[in-house]
């Protein structure tokens, strides 16, 4: 990869900011109000959920039927979902470290962009331009996607809506003056900070149990599944998933028995298994009860943690040794991983990962093509050799 961002300044004071940090995640409705509005862009996204030439009658059709039944399961964890709250609390934290340990690149200016919900990605681009960023020499954006592994179905359609969102508002020319210059966090599954949060949670859970009984608690990974579909098409996140699982259990020592199973599979297609729901009911029916559920590919809570897992998996385990570690949530030690993640980020002088430049065997998306020349290419745009 070219160069973005020289050596850090010798004198240590000369600063090449501001840098926007901008959190890519696909948001949550925070009341049930906007449940409907949530699930109509979630179900009119061609690279989540491909419903070919019938996207646009189908899509709002499955949103509309489904809105009640997610409302609901909205209005059972408070009425909304957290993500907004802890993905601004999470960056604003960020970027005051991040000015600390990297005056080079200060200030660094928090913005969170959803794929689904407020503040969507055109409205967190058009805030950039607003603030002073796409003027003069451009300015600098770093995308830092919150999924720590990557999919196509995720920090992918992410990537290719911000990427719209910059030839719609910036136009189609990438490397002149003038124009926002954009690098990519796009995944970071074994950051070491990341593992560290992780392990911490695990182990304060496995504190409450009787000391004789600890070390046979198995620990339950679960993330979100993926239909089959996008498996086969070649999607890097379940092996990802199993990195991020892997290096937990090293840094913990391998001190339990453990599995990872996926959730929340949706609709009548195939999916990754095995299910997290059947793997509690059948690691209790084996008369294995002490459990500790471990979310692994999400940093915050949201209605698979506080719904599926908390008041459906683990209620209808009926068993108190069935438990759930705690999400990431405001972990200052997740929090310092952030700001790990981005410095290193920053200091590479990369436009993205060498893994982000290349397709999925199966993709035959032009979007992701188009995304992808674009991302890899900023590098050139600012190339100091
Ligand atoms: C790493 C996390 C996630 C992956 C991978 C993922 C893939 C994926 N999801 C769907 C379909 C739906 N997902 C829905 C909600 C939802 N998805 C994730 C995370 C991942 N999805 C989260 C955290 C949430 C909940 C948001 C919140 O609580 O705030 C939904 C909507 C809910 C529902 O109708 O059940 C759908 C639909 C697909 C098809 C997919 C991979 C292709
Ligand atoms: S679907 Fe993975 S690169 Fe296009
Ligand atoms: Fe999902």
């Amino acid at each position: 990869m070219a160069t973005i961002v020289p050596p850090v300044t010798q004198d240590g004071t000369s600063s090449r900011g501001p840098t926007a940090m901008v959190f890519m995640n696909m948001g949550g409705p925070s009341t049930t109000d906007e449940v409907g509005d949530f699930l109509s862009r979630l179900f009119a996204d061609a690279d989540l959920i491909p419903l070919g030439r019938l996207q646009s009658y189908l899509g709002p059709l499955i949103s509309r039927r489904r809105t009640p039944k997610i409302q609901k399961q909205y209005a059972a964890i408070g009425g909304g979902s957290p993500i907004r709250k802890w993905s601004e609390y999470q960056s604003s934290e960020m970027c005051k470290i991040l000015d600390r340990i990297s005056p080079e690149t200060a200030p660094h200016k928090p913005y969170v962009a959803f794929r689904y919900a407020d503040p969507l990605t055109e409205e967190m681009y058009a805030r950039l331009l607003d603030d002073g960023f796409g003027k003069g020499k451009g300015g600098r954006a770093v995308a830092f996607t919150q999924y720590p592994q990557y999919s196509c179905s995720t920090t992918g359609s992410s990537l290719n809506e911000l990427w719209k969102w910059r030839m719609r508002l910036e136009g189609k020319g990438a490397h002149e003056d003038g124009k926002i210059m954009w690098s990519v966090i796009d995944r970071w599954p074994v950051h070491h900070g990341l593992v560290e949060a992780f392990a911490q949670n695990v182990e304060q859970q496995l504190e409450t149990y009787p000391v004789e009984r600890k070390k046979d608690v198995v620990l339950l990974f679960s993330a979100h599944s993926l239909p089959m579909s996008v498996v086969n098409r070649g999607d890097t996140y379940p092996a990802e998933v199993a990195a991020t699982v892997y290096a937990v259990m090293q840094r913990l020592g391998f001190s339990n028995p453990y599995r990872l199973c996926w959730q929340s599979q949706v609709g009548p297609s195939a999916w990754l298994g095995a299910q997290t729901s059947d793997t509690v009911g059948e690691y209790v029916k084996k008369g294995q009860t002490d459990l500790i559920l471990i979310p692994i590919a999400f940093t915050s809570d949201h209605i698979e943690t506080l719904y599926e897992l908390d008041q459906e998996v683990i209620h209808e385990a009926g068993h108190p040794g069935v438990k759930r570690a705690e999400s990431l949530n405001g972990s200052p030690v997740f929090i310092e991983a952030l700001a790990d993640v981005a410095f290193t980020h920053l200091r590479s002088g990369e436009s993205c990962s060498r893994q982000m430049g290349l397709r999925c065997q199966g993709c035959k998306s032009e979007k992701c093509l188009e995304q992808k020349k674009f991302f890899v290419g900023q590098s050139n745009s600012l190339s100091l050799r």
